[in-house]
């Protein structure tokens, strides 16, 4: 049995530490929130975000940051990418030499271009970063529907500690060493998944969609490799299997803002409605700026980014997209 912290007491934060406790470690799980805090605390219910799954009584939730992630044998970090820097920053007086932390969320920071692990480590020197990643939707683990997800640490060891803590007979875990390949595909589907949502708005079908996956997969991984992770995680449960996932799934907070986009609402709008986190929209600029720095020519990124940022309308975005230059599929194979 091991002492687990998770930082975060929204859907993803709740479902791990679900997962967890089945597996029979004691879980502490943190929430800025006192009014969520005191509601699942009382109610053993997450009403708004896991509605009918149960919450054991042994479960603690707290407000107090310090007591969630002393002593513990890892902390899962389950914060929206915007508040990953600022929890980390909160976290690091109280993390002891080599402490293992696992990242769970999905982004890239606008003002710097870094991964989550590379401002964890960046706020929290001394603590070993590992993450967690993969087709993965909340509503479906806390429900212990089968899932499998990949963790990506520094070393073997430490990456098959972690398998073994997470996995079950509902969670696989597969282990790789691509800690970067894993992040950047975790973090770039979503600006993906907001144009699948947005074809979806429009009343595209099922042959739009398929487009904007495959192209979508070859444009991340045209991104990803260049940066550094290996096309493995791309084609993998990081990559495309978190794609498919998010592009296609009803739970996708991403899917359902591109949706409501592609109806005619507003960024702002499509926001507020879904109400919970929309990491695509925090991490197109990035993709955008990353695309330009490493000299890769990102199109279906670079139409989301004028949609949700330049008030460019979807359908003329998807006009433009269907209208450019043809081009070859892939320079695999050479003409005979
Ligand atoms: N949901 C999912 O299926 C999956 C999510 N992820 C990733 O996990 C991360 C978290 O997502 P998810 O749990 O869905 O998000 P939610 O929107 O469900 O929850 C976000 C939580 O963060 C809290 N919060 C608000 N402000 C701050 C702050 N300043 N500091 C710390 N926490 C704050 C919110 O509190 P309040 O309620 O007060 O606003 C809320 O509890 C995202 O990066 C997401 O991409 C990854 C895989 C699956
Ligand atoms: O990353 C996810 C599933 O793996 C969750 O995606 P959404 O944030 O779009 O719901």
């Amino acid at each position: 049995m091991a002492k687990v912290g998770i930082m975060g007491a929204g859907s993803w934060g709740t479902a791990l530490s679900l997962l967890l406790h089945k597996n029979g470690h004691e879980v502490t799980v943190w929430s800025i929130n006192a009014e969520e805090v005191e509601m699942l605390s009382r109610e053993r219910e997450h009403k708004s975000k896991l509605p009918g799954v149960k919450i054991p009584e042994d479960m603690e939730f707290t407000t107090d940051l310090e007591k969630t992630v002393t002593d513990k044998d890892f902390v899962v970090l389950a914060v929206p990418s915007t508040f990953t820097r600022s929890t980390a920053r909160n976290m690091c007086p109280f993390i002891k030499e080599g402490q293992l932390l696992v990242n769970v969320a999905k982004g890239i920071e606008e003002s710097t271009l870094m991964t989550l692990s590379e401002q964890i480590e960046e706020e929290i020197p001394q603590a070993n970063v590992a993450v967690l990643s993969g087709p993965s939707h909340a509503e479906e683990v806390g429900r212990m529907i089968p899932t499998s997800v990949v963790v990506g640490a520094k070393t073997k060891e430490t990456a098959e500690y972690l398998q073994k803590m997470f996995m079950n007979e509902v969670f696989r875990v597969y282990t790789s060493p691509d800690i970067l390949g894993i992040e950047l595909g975790g973090s770039l589907k979503n600006v993906i998944a907001l144009a699948a949502g947005m074809a979806d708005g429009l009343g595209y079908g099922d042959n739009t969609k398929a487009a904007l996956i495959t192209r979508g997969i070859h444009e991340i991984a045209r991104l990803g490799v260049k940066m550094g992770g290996a096309l493995e995680s791309f084609m993998g449960l990081t990559g495309i299997g978190d794609l498919i996932v998010t592009c296609a799934s009803v739970h996708s907070r991403n899917r359902k803002a591109g949706y409501l986009m592609g109806q005619g609402k507003t960024m702002q709008e499509a926001m507020d409605e879904v109400k919970m986190v929309v990491e695509g929209v925090y991490s197109t600029k990035a993709a955008v700026a990353l695309g330009k720095k490493y000299g890769v020519d990102l199109p279906i990124i670079e139409q989301v980014n004028a949609i949700l940022f330049e008030g460019k309308n979807a359908k003329e975005a998807v006009y433009d997209l269907m209208m450019r230059k043809g081009k070859a599929e892939h320079n695999a194979k050479p003409w005979s």
